[in-house]
């Protein structure tokens, strides 16, 4: 079983406890602050967990000239990137606000530090986990001084290689034991192609101690399901009201409709992941007694004889006998009556037998007559045994 640990106060994550759904709003707010409590609040009637935002401190994020470059794209917010990026970024106290909000409608509520500065205002915020978003996951001084803060982490793996994985589980391990690792492949929208959802199976192998969890970028709810059903513990996907709206991240986001369905296909795998232990269940009986197959006699099998396979077939068969996977047991056993059966002459036999059994004058009145038990082979034949035999003479 892997680990499982408080991702968010209260709320377990690993092992058996549902998988824990983020929001990640991200930047897709669009800047605009009433937007970001809409999407809180429709991320929480959509039943998931968490709202998550993204915080830079740019000036820490961006060197001068990554700032400065120009930013042509059709989701572009300013000239050059920097203008983008602050349009896109809320303050310190519209983040408080944010908190707040989320507070009031009971959401958990939280955002990827998008560098050392951000981390260090998140933790001054409270936020219950630190998300590392797939950039940070070869910023080993960040990952030291991330773990070391000593709350729980979600760490994700776009643009990374296992090696390096490696390399970070070991970093975060060494300061925190309670992190878990996403799969993710950083496209957007990502192609089915490039999920790579075995990679969450070959994280299990390499981190066997840690929960797992996916973070997609894929257009549909369908490939996250499907992550959960294999394994993942924490499912995180952008969301957004609107996929046209300008910005990098809406297409391949999640609209309200999908997410509320995304939340309801995840419960319902998780009830349909069982407990691994295969038997019949009791919802299966009516099935069972209507079409299970039992061994039923090929050809007519007196009392004693010794079975062959080939006096036994399998069949639907009223009232079901013993059940069809028994029969290379039967071969070799001898036959007794069972209970039910009409007697023939030939499976009875007159003997001195204790305890007495049915007078020996009466042996052809027996024959015709169900027995209402089995009887063994050599077993006195009791009156009380026989359907409609009557010991008395006058009946
Ligand atoms: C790798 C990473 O951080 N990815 C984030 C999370 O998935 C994204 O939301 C980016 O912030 C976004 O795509 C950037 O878009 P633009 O460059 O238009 O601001
Ligand atoms: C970029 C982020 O996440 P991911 O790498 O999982 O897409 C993030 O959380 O900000």
């Amino acid at each position: 079983m892997p680990l499982e640990f408080e991702l968010c106060p209260g709320r377990m994550i690993g092992g058996n406890h549902p998988c824990f759904i983020i929001a990640e709003i991200g930047q897709n707010h669009q800047g605009d602050i009433e937007i970001a409590k809409k999407m809180i609040k429709m991320a929480k009637d959509c039943g998931s967990d968490c709202a998550k935002f993204q915080k830079s401190e740019l000036d820490h994020k961006f060197n001068k000239k990554a700032l400065e470059r120009p930013y042509n794209s059709v989701h572009s917010w300013g000239k050059t990137y920097g203008d983008h990026k602050r349009h896109l970024e809320f303050s310190h106290e519209q983040y408080k606000e944010l908190q707040k909000y989320a507070d009031e409608v009971d959401i958990f509520f939280t955002a990827s530090g998008m560098d050392e500065m951000a981390v260090e205002f998140l933790h001054e915020l409270n936020v219950p986990f630190f998300k590392v978003a797939s950039a940070d996951n070869s910023n080993f001084p960040y990952l030291k001084k991330t773990a070391k803060k000593g709350r729980p982490m979600v760490v994700s793996s776009g643009m990374q290689n296992m090696e390096t994985m490696r390399q970070v589980y070991k970093t975060v391990k060494e300061h925190n034991p309670n992190f878990t690792i996403l799969q993710c492949t950083s496209a957007y929208p990502l192609e089915a192609e490039d999920v790579n959802l075995r990679v969450l199976t070959e994280y299990q192998k390499e981190f066997p101690d840690i929960p797992i969890g996916y973070s997609g970028h894929e257009s549909g709810i369908v490939i996250s399901v499907a992550a959960v059903a294999m394994g993942a513990k924490v499912v995180e996907r952008h969301v957004t009201l609107d996929k046209t709206w300008k910005g990098n991240d809406h297409e391949a986001s999640v609209v309200p409709s999908e997410l509320a369905e995304l939340v309801r296909s995840i419960r319902l795998v998780e009830r349909a992941l069982g407990n691994g232990v295969k038997q019949m269940l009791p919802c299966e009986k009516p099935c069972h007694d209507k079409l299970g197959k039992s061994l039923v006699a090929k050809v007519k099998i007196p009392k004693g004889t010794v079975l062959t396979q080939d006096m036994l077939a399998v069949k639907v068969a009223e009232p079901m006998g013993i059940p069809a996977e028994n029969i290379f047991k039967m071969v070799g056993k001898k036959v007794k009556i069972p209970k039910g059966t009409v007697l023939t002459q030939d499976m009875l036999a007159v003997k001195v037998a204790e305890p007495m059994g049915i007078d020996a004058e009466d042996i052809f009145k027996m024959v015709g007559k169900k027995v209402k038990k089995d009887v063994e082979e050599d077993e006195s034949i009791l009156p009380e045994v026989v359907e409609g035999y009557c010991k008395k003479r006058k009946c």
